[in-house]
């Protein structure tokens, strides 16, 4: 059975990056989606937001929704401070497998948890199940219809508070209409957009800030 494009994406890193450097991982990864096959990483361009993001609220405890090859994770989880973790969720078991390792050989596995299943179904357990108690930050990056309805989930399960930062990925392209609709005449969010470009392209692409107001 020929491979998937995850699993040649995992392979150039295993043989091409440094064990253990997490900015080598991501640059190969980069790399081989610039230079051989596209991949939808949040990737170098708009990756630099979300690390302004991420160093800006140096959040305790962070979400992800949508591990896929564990890119943004590893990205992510780099610039966490002792004691503060990554959960990351994914619900299809190819990427999920991909990422665990692309995560353990960056280095990164002890503040990142991958968490495997649809986030309908995770996010109400993190608190029970995985002792969250609210989210500091959380980067909304799986399908594209999923993430209004999972916003409102996060608010129906308690998990924001006062400051929460949510950042989507895509709000230009693919898109995500229902999002950009619900959440920017949402009173309980403060709403930045940031331009920028589509991972590996010259396409036009944004993300949305969005802080939870209480
Ligand atoms: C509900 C749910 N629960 C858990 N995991 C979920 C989930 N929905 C998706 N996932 C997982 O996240 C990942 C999905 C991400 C969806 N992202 C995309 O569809 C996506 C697509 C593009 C893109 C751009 C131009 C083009 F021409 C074509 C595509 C670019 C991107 O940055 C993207 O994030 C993998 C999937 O298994
Ligand atoms: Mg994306």
């Amino acid at each position: 059975m020929n491979q998937s494009k995850e699993r040649r994406i995992l392979n150039f890193v295993l043989q091409n990056a440094v064990r253990g450097d997490p900015c080598s991982v991501m640059e190969t990864i980069d790399k081989y989606c610039s230079e051989k096959e596209w991949a939808m990483n949040v990737g170098d361009v708009k990756g630099v937001i979300l690390d302004k993001t991420v160093e800006e609220i140096n959040p305790k405890v962070a979400l992800e929704l949508g591990t896929y090859c564990g890119y943004s994770a590893v990205r992510i989880a780099r610039l966490l401070k002792a004691g503060a973790c990554l959960l990351t969720v994914e619900f299809n078991p190819e990427f999920a497998a991909i990422a665990k390792q692309m995560i353990e050989f960056a280095g990164v596995q002890d503040k990142v948890k991958l968490l495997e299943g649809p986030s309908e179904v995770i996010i109400p357990q993190l608190k029970k199940k995985y002792e969250v108690d609210t989210l500091d930050f959380v980067f909304v990056d799986h399908w594209k219809d999923r993430y209004a309805p999972d916003t409102i989930l996060l608010q129906e399960c308690s998990l924001l508070r006062k400051g929460s930062v949510l950042l989507a990925d895509n709000i230009i392209f693919p898109g995500a209409p229902e999002f950009v609709k619900y959440i920017r005449n949402n009173p309980r969010f403060q709403c930045s957009t940031y331009p920028s470009y589509l991972e590996y392209m010259k396409v036009q692409d944004a993300m949305e800030k969005a802080v939870f107001l209480g």
